[in-house]
């Protein structure tokens, strides 16, 4: 089926687009054309998933890489060489790729993420303290869902509250397949000026957080702190804020699930798990290519082809999750792939855990008869973008 393309519109909000679902159903790895003619893989079955992104022979870097869909720039990290700072590793491999990940992952340390989880908690209050003032509809996107996590990355690299509503700004403008290029451009300026500025501050007044500890290290130079602390920031901002948004619209079109969500407290860990691995908000990849011929579950990749993991489809792998097509919060959602696998497993998933598992249940018990204040079909969802959501969830109460 080596004709086949890659279909972003979904037919229902929550599920993925029917086509890669019925692929599934037929095998496991699908050959697909990619927007250029390049005849690549699809692989959407769960073992088949962890095999490739787990194997040693295939690159994660932009540059040689076919995009999937056409006339669309892939993830910010195809940027790189147009103006990203040195250190922003998103795409990189090893050694480059395993420096700054061993960098990073001593400054994600279970001190510090415990540390936050009380300001994750004032952030949330203080966002359903706001939407209580405001009352009437609120979009919870813009009340609830992106500043959370805005502030909580703010917090976490120590970036002063005051200058957070630009950041907000040009984060959605980087991750949306849809910006002009010169927008990208600009974007990518404004942000590595400030962070620049932020690190010479802290070098001279170090403080109690992720950028003043890389400092410290002393391994990396300021335009390497600049690169990870804007990947940190993107990274950081649109995933969470998808999450929070999304989850939210599945649970107020699952009454029963809300409620478990809301009334049990035992069950909020696995919940968070089960909205994770039912949403799947990165359905746009991740992509390899491979460096060498790779054999997986009997097909063979060739050096110098492409090969996408359709993280939605492989999260309803039935060998893995039997019914995983429907929500149920006390599923053990465990071994996931939202969060990718392999060496380029996200480096903020406890962070992201951390943040949900606070914030779904603080907004539910505030708001008990939080409902959607328009109809379902007309809540506008992100299907444009690499990263799935809502664009805005009116709410009521
Ligand atoms: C629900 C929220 C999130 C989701 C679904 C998510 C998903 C992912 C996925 C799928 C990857 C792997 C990409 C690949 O294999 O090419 C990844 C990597 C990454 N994520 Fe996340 N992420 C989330 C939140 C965060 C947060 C809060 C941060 C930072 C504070 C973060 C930082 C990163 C970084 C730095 C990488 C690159 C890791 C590497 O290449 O070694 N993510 N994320």
């Amino acid at each position: 089926m080596s004709d086949f393309t890659l279909p972003m519109t979904r037919q229902r909000p929550f599920d993925p687009p029917n086509e890669v679902a019925e692929l599934r159903q037929q095998a496991s790895m699908h050959r697909m054309t990619y927007a250029d003619g390049h005849v690549g893989w699809l692989v959407t079955g769960y073992a088949e998933a962890r095999a490739v992104l787990a194997h040693p022979g295939f690159s994660n870097r932009p540059e040689k890489m076919h995009a999937p869909i056409p006339s669309r720039l892939d993830l910010v990290g195809e940027r790189r060489d147009r103006g990203v700072p040195r250190g922003f590793f998103l795409r990189t491999d090893a050694p480059e790729h395993t420096r700054y990940r061993k960098q990073l992952t001593g400054q994600f340390t279970v001190r510090r993420m415990k540390a936050l989880e009380s300001r994750i908690t004032e952030i949330t209050n203080a966002c359903l303290d706001d939407m209580a003032a405001a009352g009437g509809t609120v979009d919870l996107v813009q009340a609830f869902a992106l500043p959370i996590p805005s502030l909580v990355i703010c917090e976490l690299l120590g970036v002063p509250y005051e200058d957070r509503a630009q950041f907000q700004e040009d984060s959605k403008i980087l991750v949306n397949l849809e910006t002009k290029a010169d927008d990208v451009l600009a974007a990518l300026g404004r942000v590595s000026a400030y962070l620049h500025g932020l690190i010479q501050r802290k070098r001279k007044e170090p403080a109690d957080d992720l950028l003043s500890g890389l400092i410290e290290s002393g391994e990396l130079d300021d335009e390497e702190l600049t690169g990870v602390a804007f990947l940190l920031l993107v990274a950081g901002h649109e995933t969470t804020a998808n999450m929070l948004g999304l989850g939210t619209y599945a649970l107020l079109t699952n009454p029963d699930q809300l409620a478990a969500m809301r009334d049990d407290p035992s069950v909020v860990d696995n919940g968070v798990e089960e909205l994770l691995r039912y949403l799947t908000i990165i359905h746009l990849g991740p992509f390899r290519l491979a460096t060498e011929d790779v054999e997986i579950s009997g097909n063979l990749i060739k050096e110098g082809e492409m090969v996408g993991v359709h993280l939605p489809v492989v999260n309803r792998d039935p060998s893995r999750f039997p019914g995983g097509e429907h929500l149920d919060v006390t599923r053990p959602a465990g071994g996931h792939m939202t969060f990718g696998h392999g060496i380029h497993q996200c480096l903020g998933q406890q962070l992201a855990r951390g943040e949900m598992r606070i914030a779904y249940p603080a907004l539910l018990r505030r708001f008990p008869a939080l409902r959607l204040a328009v109809t379902p079909e007309e809540v506008p969802m992100r299907s444009d973008m690499t990263i799935y959501g809502v664009h805005r969830l009116p709410v009521t109460w």
